[in-house]
This record gives structure tokens, sequence and C-alpha cells, in this order.
């Protein structure tokens, strides 16, 4: 590289140095040289060797009559040599020739013109810039080639005295192939002289120039010659806009070729190895971003049973250890029976359940060892069967235009939040849902219901905050009915059954749904909160019988340790369980499963 940016200087200060001179004072030996030279290309080729550098210096004379002309770009050697080689390729035999010829002088002269036509040929040459495409190969010869293409942008170099227009590279560009031998004389003067100067790389860099001053000439050449500077001038466009393209090597040669291409090839030939490079980063980048994507990904939700154990972990872990406790290296007796029953009762299952399980494990258990396992196992079974007839799906009839859901549960146990769940769920299924803000009670819960209606697409009938909850229910079963609703969900505000006036108002709103449809509402819901624990059973007891409850919905089953109150219940109450919440979204309504619930409960797979 160091070699190929010297000998672009000295072709530089020898061709605008020598262009002045050549012209006064040159011209008239240079020009002879050259002539001579370029005509019979092999003798000059023999003479230079001697002179100059042997084999190299005959290849830079042939070069120089083709080159003489590209001389004008006394560029980089190195560029040009490895990008012109390439392009001579097909050149190549000339210059072996040439060596040939000295030594065969009878042949020489025929094998000469044959090749001195090839310098005419140039105009082939302009083709050049095809070969450029091979430019991979860095063949000697093949520079000789892109010279000529070159050229065309020195060219203006010796015209540049007189045409000062000569700045259009482009038309000389062409005939620079025929004016070359006319060029090249003045031009021959100065490659000789700095081949020496350059030294090694000198020959090769004779065709290099044009291409190394556009690399050069860009930094400081134009200020440096006035002479250069037409030349320069005319390969600034297409230096100027093969500079920016970047690299010097690839810009001259593309942009020494093709004049006009030159901006398009230096910033093709940047954008390659750039956008390969650019590719490469892009992708893995987009690789990081779907690694990043897919790490995230792992958000998918956890399955229904999963959810459904997490949620019941604290009461598992709880009865699961004290049931391990219990039979640790102990035989089945009835002290383990009775301890058995007890942790059993304590996890809220209720005095039933606690001994279908004791019976059942000692009906087949007694006087054995029993792991903690084998217990847990048996408890599933037996908790299932408790469950198994609460486990129904909530069935909707649809010949009551609209269907009446009362939702009714003491505060705070998840009606509203449970009303938006079901809504969402009968909406998805196609049905037209109405919802009424039958709590009066609480201002935020009327916008809580609102808010749910927005996210169901369910209208919503509200009042006042404090009116009579039970002619809200009315009016909405009425605009229901005119809606042509499937199902009317009424909400009620939150009382404990203990409060007489308010449980004697819900028992109000029932009463006035009966007149616009005897058998309404059609079904009534309670909510109970999972974690209120035995307080349950008399929950369900009341709003039995005060609003008619048939069916439940237990709620808040995620982290408590209180589950088993919901087989006290089934057992007790016999309610269906329609559905139970293990979270506040939307999607946290689940229908019940008894086995699911048992094996969780028991902490069992
Ligand atoms: N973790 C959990 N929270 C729930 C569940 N269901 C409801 N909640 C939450 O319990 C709180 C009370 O829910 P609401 O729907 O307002 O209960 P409500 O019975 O309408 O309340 P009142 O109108 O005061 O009677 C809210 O913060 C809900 O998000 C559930 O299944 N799991």
């Amino acid at each position: 590289m160091a070699f190929g940016f010297i000998k672009k200087v000295f072709s530089f200060g020898k061709k605008e140095t020598v262009e002045q001179p050549a012209e006064d004072e040159v011209l008239p030996p240079l020009n002879f040289d050259a002539l001579e030279a370029l005509k019979p290309t092999e003798e000059v080729a023999a003479e230079t060797p001697s002179p100059l550098r042997g084999g190299s210096i005959d290849e830079v004379d042939r070069g120089g009559v083709v080159a003489e002309l590209e001389v004008t770009p006394s560029g980089p050697a190195d560029h040009l040599l490895l990008k012109g080689g390439e392009d001579a390729a097909p050149e190549e035999p000339k210059p072996e020739p040439a060596p040939e010829t000295p030594p065969t002088p009878p042949v020489v002269p025929e094998p000469k013109p044959a090749e001195q036509p090839v310098p005419v040929e140039p105009a082939p040459q302009p083709a050049p810039p095809e070969e450029p495409k091979p430019a991979p190969e860095p063949e000697v010869p093949a520079v000789e080639p892109e010279k000529p293409a070159e050229q065309p942008a020195p060219a203006p170099s010796p015209v540049e005295p007189e045409p000062a227009p000569a700045e259009v590279p482009l038309p000389p560009a062409e005939p620079s192939t025929p004016e070359l031998p006319e060029e090249v004389p003045a031009q021959p003067t100065p490659s000789t002289p700095e081949l020496p100067s350059a030294g090694e790389t000198a020959a090769p860099a004779i065709s290099l120039p044009l291409e190394g001053r556009v690399a050069a000439e860009r930094p400081g050449g134009v200020a440096e010659s006035s002479d250069a500077t037409p030349s320069i001038v005319e390969m600034t466009p297409s230096a100027a806009e093969t500079t920016p393209s970047g690299p010097s090597d690839h810009l001259p040669l593309k942009g020494g070729e093709e004049v006009a291409p030159a901006p398009v090839e230096p910033s093709a030939a940047v954008a390659e190895p750039k956008t390969s490079a650019g590719k490469v980063t892009v992708q893995k980048k987009v690789e990081q971003k779907a690694e990043v994507v897919e790490v995230a990904a792992p958000a998918p939700r956890q399955s229904w049973f999963q959810r459904l154990r997490q949620g019941l972990s604290r009461s598992s872990k709880e009865l699961s250890g004290n049931i391990a406790g219990i039979f640790t290296k102990r035989k089945l007796d009835e002290d383990t029976l009775q301890d058995l029953e007890d942790v059993l009762i304590r996890a809220d299952l209720g005095v039933e359940t606690a001994l279908r399980v004791t019976d059942a494990l000692a009906s087949s258990r007694y006087g054995k060892d029993v792991s903690d396992h084998e217990v847990r196992s048996i408890m599933a079974v037996e908790v299932e069967k408790v469950l198994k007839p609460v486990a129904l799906p909530l069935e909707l009839d649809l010949t009551h235009k609209p269907h009446v859901i009362l939702v009714v549960g003491v505060n705070g146990t998840g009606k509203t939040t449970t009303i938006g769940k079901l809504a969402a769920k009968l909406t998805e299924g196609g049905l037209s849902v109405m919802l009424a803000a039958g709590d009066t009670f609480r201002a935020a819960a009327i916008e809580q219901l609102k808010i749910w209606g927005e996210r169901t697409k369910s209208p919503v009938i509200a009042t006042k905050l404090g009116a009579d909850a039970a002619g809200l229910a009315y009016d909405a079963f009425e605009q229901a009915r005119e809606a042509g609703s499937d199902v009317l969900i009424i909400d009620t505000a939150g009382r404990l059954q203990n409060k007489a006036e308010l449980m004697a108002e819900l028992e109000k709103i029932v009463r006035v749904l009966g007149k616009l449809d005897p058998e309404a509402p059609h079904t009534v819901l309670q909510t109970v909160d999972a974690t209120t624990g035995q307080n349950a059973l008399s929950q369900v007891e009341i709003f039995r019988n005060i609003a008619g409850v048939n069916g439940l919905v237990m709620t808040k089953l995620d982290g408590t340790a209180r589950g088993g109150i919901l087989v006290a219940i089934a057992a007790k109450h016999k309610l269906p369980v329609y559905f139970i919440g293990v979270g506040e979204q939307v999607d946290d309504l689940e229908p019940f499963s008894a086995s699911d619930f048992a094996k969780a409960i028991a902490g069992v797979a």
C-alpha cells in the first residue's frame, strides 16, 4: 500500500510537471520516443528493459503506450495493477509476447502489428469497464485495458491547455483511445522518468496514474498542478463522486473506467462491504431481538390446572405438611386416624368430608404402614366424590328473554368482578348481554360496572346513587326485553347476611323481578370469598333462604389457605358450583372441575 501511495504522488508530480514542459520542451524528444515506442511496442519494450527495469519496464512501456495515454491517471500503481490486471487479463498474452519479441526480431514485427492493433483495440478497451467485474484477479496486463478507459479522463490533461472545455471527461474518454497515441508522447516522457523514481512499482504505476490521481488528487492534487487540474477537473467529478465512496482502491478502478458510473460504482463497491457488514449486523440485531422476544414469550399463561394448583398451594402445602407429620413411621391406628380427622377439619374441609376420608383410609389400610402420599391420594378421591355432584355447568334458559341472573353476596366477595368476567364469556359466545348497576350504595360500584360494560360491549343500566335498587332492577328488565337481550345480569349491593334491612331490600328485588316474569330471576348466583373460611357456610345459608341462591361462584381461590371451605359448602348445601375465580383478570373465571380441585388441594398430580 505504501508503495502505491508513493507511486501515485510521483505520477502526479510528473504528469503535472511533465505536461507543462512536455508541451513546450519535452514534446520534441518525448514525442518521438514515445511515438516510436508506441508503434513498435515490442521494440520499445526491448529498449525499456535495459534502461529502466527489465521485464517490468517492458511491460511498462507497452503499458506506456496504452498507459501513456492512461498515464494521465498517474495514480497508485497498486490499485491500478490490481484492478487493471483484472481487466487486462485478456491482454496478458501481449506482455508476454513483448519480452519474446526482442529475442525474435523477425517474428516480432508481425506479431507486433497484430499487437498494436490491439492497442487500437483499446476501443474494445472501453469494454474494460465491463472487465472490471472480474476484478478479483490481479493480473498486471489487466491494468492496461483499464488504463485506456481511464485514459479518457487523463486525456483532458493534454487537452487542458487548448480546450478548457476538455474538462468534459466523458466525451474524450471514448475518443481517448485513438487520441492516446498522440497524447502518449508527452506522457511517456514523464512516465519514463517517473519510473525510476517510482522504483519498484513505477512500471505498473504508469497505467495506474489516472486512478491514482483520482484518489491522490482528491486530497490536494488539484491545487498542486494546474495542468493536472484540468484532467483532474474532469476526473474531479468522478473523483469527487468516488471520493465520498471512500476506498481509493475500489474507486480508482471503477471510477477511472466509467466516469458516470464511477459514483455509482464506488457507492456500490463501498456498499457491498458495508451492506454485507450491515446485513450481518442487522441480522445479528434481529436475532438478538428475536431472542429477546422469545425470552419474553415465556409469558404464555399457565394452564388452568397449573394456576389452580398454584392458587391452592397454600392450602395444599399446609394440609400436606400436617398429614406428613402424622404418618411418618407410624402404622395406621385409631390415634393416627383421629389426628388425620383433626387436620382435615382444620383445613375447612368440614366434618363430613373429614370422616369420609378417615373411613376410606381405615377400610383399606388399617394396621398397615401408610405414607402421607397414600393418605393424600385417598383424600383426593374422597374430596372429588363430594365435589362432583356440585361441579355443574351454568345453563341458561334462553326461552326467557332475557334470562335474568341476579348476583348476590357479602361485601367485597367479588360480585361486580364476577359479573364482568361472566359477561365476557357470554358475549364471546355470541350472546347479547345487558348489565344493571343494582349496587346503588356505592358510586364506585356503578363506575366499575360501566367499565366492564365497555370492555364487553354490553349496555349498562344505571341510576342515581342511593336510588331504589328494586326499581332499577325492574327498569333494567323491561329495557332488556325491549332490546331483545339474551341475558340480563343484575349487580347488587354487598351486605352482611346479618343485616336485616339490607337482606329485606334484596328480597324486594327478587319480588319485583317476579312481577315481570314469575320465574325471574332465573339464576341467582352467590359469590363466596374462599378466604372467608367457615363464615362462608352461614353466608350461603342466609342468602339461599332470602334470595333463593341456586348457584355458587367461589372467588379468590388464588393464594388462600382456606380453599377447603368449598368442599364443606358443597357437602352441606349441595349447591351447584359453576365457576371458581383465581384472579382479577377477565379470564380468571373457570368452570369448576371436581377432579382438578380435589387433586390440587390434596397436592397430588
Ligand atoms: N385475587 C382475587 N381477587 C378477586 C377475585 N374476584 C374479585 N376480586 C377482587 O375483590 C375485590 C372486590 O371485588 P368486587 O367485584 O368489587 O366485589 P363486590 O362483591 O362487588 O364488592 P361490593 O360492591 O363492595 O359488595 C376487587 O378488588 C376484585 O378485584 C378473585 O377471584 N381473585
